[in-house]
């Protein structure tokens, strides 16, 4: 243990020791300058001075904004990942927004020091600003890259920690930045949503031209705002969660990494708003694929290869948009041979490049088909394994009514009572009303009495209007049952049995 009492003695050690150390130095250095050739003196004094001096323990490792001209992807991470990192103790903070971003960023400024603790391992971020030591040339490419903003200042982040942790912290620390700073890239990612421009029509080579024109998806909506039945929200959120975390599952089974689903209700029941839901929550570009102005196979081949990877590629419509180009083609398909089949837009063209070659050469994919008329689609569309998942849009249940008036009104059934409220219930199923009907309705007023009223008075309308057509619908099946009944009775007369076409009776091929 050092005392006081020791003090005097350890400091003249210390003194005679640095005194013997300086003469060997003297020593060394005439000894030197009388045997060895002048040229290599200062090589061995350098070499000696560096012996000498004692080692520091820790490690920095320089991360440059740019690694030759192309920017370093170590630093972009570094740069996020210290956002969440800022201390009260930081004393500058550096504040901006680009037009594109949703949220103002914030960072550390120059000379700012960032501590951090990573599996024990103490780490100290310093985010620096020197003058640039590049020549002219690069740090004029370098301009045109960054749009000609200054580069004349070179920026890296130091990063030090005790050397003995080098290995831990490259091998997991620096990835574990990665994957925090794709977390926040993904959060506050704007999601796109693409379309292709009709202008941009067909290239002097006759080919339909893949560009696709983009604008933000600023479509509002979200699980919370959906009227839907909340298990199947849940089932939803559940599967998208699943279908994200499974890169290694796909690869192990040897399926493409893709994911369908068939959204079918009628107009106005939110098949469009859930796929809004679904590119808001994942955070995926969404394609808008419209398949009447793509003219052949060959054609979709080339946009849908023109698509990223984690993106929700949409075909509205699916049993309007391929009706006219299946008829085209059945109307022909004697005579054409297979491989003109190319030059025409098909069904099946459109399920091959899905499951096939598409599907395989893109990650993260999902494909959402919509329709008013299940019943009309092709079988080819409905087999099992092709959409992994059908959706029913229905009409506005008990559950959508009560999220629409508390997104639309702040009106809560359960908590606020209302005269109105019981009657509204209690006529929102067999009124058989869509959520976009219920929402025009309530948008009519901002006082919750008179909207109430107008739905309630919509409700009773359409109910009244609907028992009337099962009437009548009731009252055309008995006619027809009726007549089938004198039809049979007649045929038993004549023919007595056989293979007549009786109602009910599936014909067999
Ligand atoms: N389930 C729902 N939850 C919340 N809002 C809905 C729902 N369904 C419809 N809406 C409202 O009605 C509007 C129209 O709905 P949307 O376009 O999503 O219907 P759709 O099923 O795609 O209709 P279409 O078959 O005509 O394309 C939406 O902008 C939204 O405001
Ligand atoms: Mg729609």
């Amino acid at each position: 243990m050092f005392s006081l009492k020791d003090a005097p003695t350890t400091a003249s050690t210390l003194f005679s020791a640095y005194a013997s150390f300086a003469a060997s130095m003297m020593l060394v250095r005439s000894m030197t300058d009388q045997l060895i050739p002048r040229q290599l003196h200062s090589y061995i004094y350098s070499s000696l001075s560096y012996i000498f001096t004692p080692l520091s323990p820790h490690l920095t490792l320089i991360i440059d904004e740019h690694s030759g001209m192309t920017r370093n992807q170590v630093y972009d991470a570094a740069e996020l990942y210290l956002r969440t990192k800022i201390s009260p103790l930081t004393e500058r903070l550096r504040v901006s927004k680009t037009p594109r971003k949703k949220t103002i960023s914030i960072s550390i400024d120059q000379g700012q020091q960032v501590n951090d603790t990573f599996d024990n391992v103490k780490l100290t971020w310093r985010y620096v600003c020197s003058s640039d030591q590049r020549s002219e040339s690069q740090n004029h490419s370098l301009r045109r890259h960054n749009n000609n903003q200054s580069s004349e200042k070179r920026r890296c982040f130091e990063l030090t920690f005790h050397k003995k942790h080098k290995d831990k912290v490259v091998d997991f620390y620096l990835p574990h930045v990665f994957a925090q700073a794709n977390a926040i890239k993904q959060k506050e990612k704007v999601v796109k949503l693409y379309t292709r421009d009709p202008c941009l029509g067909d290239d002097e080579n006759g080919m339909g031209s893949s560009i696709w024109g983009s604008v933000n998806l600023e479509h509002p909506a979200t699980f919370e705002t959906m009227a839907m039945e909340p298990e199947l929200k849940r089932a939803i959120v559940e599967d998208m969660d699943r279908f994200v975390k499974r890169r290694e599952f796909y690869k192990k089974v040897g399926k493409a990494w893709k994911r369908g689903y068939l959204l079918y209700g009628p107009p106005g029941t939110g098949k469009s708003s859930l796929i809004a839901a679904m590119a808001n929550y994942l955070k995926f570009d969404v394609y808008d694929l419209e398949l009447t102005s793509i003219h052949s196979n060959y054609d979709l081949r080339r946009i849908l290869l023109s698509t990223t990877n984690r993106s929700i590629l949409v075909i509205e419509d699916i049993d309007c948009s391929l009706e006219m180009h299946d008829r085209q083609f059945n109307e022909q398909q004697h005579f054409v041979h297979q491989q003109q089949s190319n030059n025409r837009l098909t069904l099946s063209g459109l399920l091959n490049f899905i499951d096939g070659l598409w599907s395989s050469c893109g990650d993260e994919r999902i494909v959402v088909f919509t329709t008013n008329h299940k019943d009309r689609l092709d079988p080819a569309l409905l087999r099992p394994g092709r959409m992994d998942i059908h959706i029913h849009m229905s009409y506005c249940t008990t559950s959508g009514l009560r999220i629409l008036a508390s997104n639309y009104l702040g009106f809560h059934g359960d908590n606020h009572h209302h005269r109105l409220w019981g009657e509204i219930e209690g006529l929102i199923e067999s009124a058989k009303v869509t959520p976009a009907e219920v929402a025009e309705e309530l948008m009519k007023s901002d006082d919750v009495d008179v909207a109430l009223d107008r739905l309630a008075n919509f409700l009773k309308h359409n109910k009244v209007e609907n028992d009337e057509t099962e009437e009548e619908a009731d009252k055309i099946e008995n006619q027809e049952a009726k007549r089938q009944k004198m039809d049979d009775h007649n045929v038993n007369k004549i023919g007595g049995g056989g293979f007549g076409r009786g109602k009910g009776r599936p014909m067999q091929q």
